[in-house]
């Protein structure tokens, strides 16, 4: 059908290949699905059976759009996300992302949708859907506070203005005007550096020039914040991208939708975490990309031992690797905490147990969505950043007084059982973690506001629409 001639919109949707990404780029779909606009979600075949069910009544309008992710030298046969490639091997994995080009450009032209919402990663897609007259947004999964760290797009694109070497990163940018200890650390630069090796050493567009190019080809930027959260940074990341920048709400997921209602496997976590005292569990997980070496998952064992509360510890598997995670963890330690703390290796229901009553507070490696979780449900969190934005997500919970990082060798990034666990038992039970308490209880109301976040996303997407019709109106002039 024409454009002219639609009473909804059409709108492509192409998140990266990680789990992360998927599943805010799926909520949003479901959101304009059930406004009535027709929806393409675009992903690759592995990665459509993992995102939650489409309700029946959106079927007609949210579609599954299935391409086969090129295979590339190197890259492991059945991997299709970056969950599946170790850290350190992810640009082969954006190499095969980048060759999906020519379909998605094909398919833009045969479907000639109003807007595309893109990631970060499709930075080649931007420029395309501008020749076929494809209005785009870029649907930041990065807060405002770690996009106005990075930057203005032009930077990005032409090499960080305020210089890309580990210690710039590890200062308050030039471009920041307010008092912040918003930086990385040293040691999680020196390993977001170490991603962009290519096991071929064929050159990959780095992340950065890919956030500078998704920024400065789009029409509008959405992020998956709220401005009363971080109020200073939305302020400042409207003057360093000179274009709308939309908070969408924190798109949090909804229960149902991380894998189905009582399989027998939930069964089995519900019946151990029933056994437990009201918000006494420390939930222990840190996302889908990051590893733990073995010293760092030595240290965390002791730790959460020493805190002598309750955990339930979530590993995943480590691609690439071929020990399993279990043989990394200290001699005996299943059996020494077996009363009081669960050990789950591989994919755990994240949001049910986070929603569990007996869940107090949440160890996390700070991945946005885990936070918006863990916030949303009222867990005090004890931060471990690893890789990405994590680092910076910690400090910005720090500074707002809702988190606790556990304390760290500024340069290697090593941290001690000692630290871990009185980190966990602030958070969790001492009386000097009680302000920390109250303010994470408080923030609920914002993380977990539903109708807030709702009405975050009618805005935007009132905003496509109404963009769209001045387009279409601009357009029959000059015509
Ligand atoms: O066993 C698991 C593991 C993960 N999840 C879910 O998967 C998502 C993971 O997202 P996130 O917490 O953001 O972690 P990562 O997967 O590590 O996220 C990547 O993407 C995020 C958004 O861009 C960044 O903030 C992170 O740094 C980056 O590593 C969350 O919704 C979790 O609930 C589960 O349900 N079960």
């Amino acid at each position: 059908m024409e454009r002219t001639s639609r009473e909804n919109l059409h709108v492509v949707v192409f998140p990266w290949l990680a789990i992360g990404h998927l599943i805010p780029f799926f909520h949003l779909s479901k959101h304009l699905a059930q406004k009535g606009h027709k929806v393409y979600f675009i992903s690759t075949p592995k990665n459509l059976t993992k995102i939650p069910k489409i309700p029946p009544h959106l079927s007609s309008l949210l579609n599954l759009v299935s391409f086969p992710l090129p295979q590339i030298p190197n890259l492991p046969l059945d991997a299709e996300s970056a969950a599946d490639v170790p850290f350190r091997t992810q640009a082969l994995l954006k190499r095969a992302f980048d060759s999906l080009e020519p379909a998605l450009a094909a398919f833009l032209e045969s479907s000639t949708p109003d807007w595309v919402i893109l990631d970060y990663a499709s930075h080649w897609l931007y420029r395309r859907a501008a020749e076929l007259g494809v209005s785009r947004a870029f649907l930041s999964l990065f807060n405002a506070a770690m996009l106005s760290f990075l930057g203005p797009p032009a930077g990005l694109i032409d090499g960080r203005d305020g210089g890309s070497s580990p210690e710039d990163f590890a200062a308050v940018p030039k471009w920041v005007p307010f008092e912040t200890g918003v930086a990385y650390r040293v040691h999680e630069i020196a390993k977001n550096l170490d991603r962009e090796i290519d096991l071929n050493n064929d050159s990959t567009t780095p992340d950065l020039v890919r956030f500078g190019l998704a920024a400065d080809e789009s029409d509008v930027v959405a992020v998956k914040s709220r401005p009363e959260f971080e109020p200073e940074w939305f302020g400042l990341l409207g003057e360093l991208y000179r274009r709308p920048v939309f908070p969408v709400g924190f798109l949090p997921p909804v229960v149902e939708d991380d894998g189905g209602g009582d399989d027998v496997e939930w069964v089995g976590i519900k019946d151990w975490l029933d056994e437990r005292e009201e918000e006494s569990v420390v939930y222990v997980a840190l996302g889908t990309e990051a590893t733990l070496t073995r010293d760092e998952l030595t240290e965390l064992a002791l730790g959460l031992e020493r805190s002598e509360l309750p955990f339930f510890w979530v590993i995943r598997n480590s691609p690439g690797s071929d020990q399993p995670e279990s043989d990394k963890l200290p001699d005996g330690f299943v059996e020494r905490v077996k009363d009081r703390g669960m050990v789950h290796f591989g994919w755990a229901p994240q949001v049910r147990i986070l929603s569990h009553d007996s869940v107090g507070g949440f160890l996390t490696h700070c991945g946005w969505n885990s936070v918006v979780e863990g916030l949303g449900l009222g867990r005090v969190l004890v931060l471990l950043p690893m890789v990405n934005d994590q680092g910076i997500n910690a400090r910005l919970l720090s500074e707002k007084g809702v988190g606790l990082e556990i304390p760290r060798n500024e340069l290697d990034g090593s941290f001690g059982s000692d630290s871990v666990a009185e980190s966990i038992r602030l958070a969790m039970v001492d009386e000097s973690g009680e302000s920390l308490r109250v303010k994470v209880k408080n923030m609920r109301n914002l993380f977990g506001d539903k109708e807030g976040n709702d009405r975050y996303l009618n805005e935007f997407i009132s905003f496509l629409k109404e963009s769209r019709m001045s387009f279409l109106k601009d357009n029959r002039t000059r015509t």
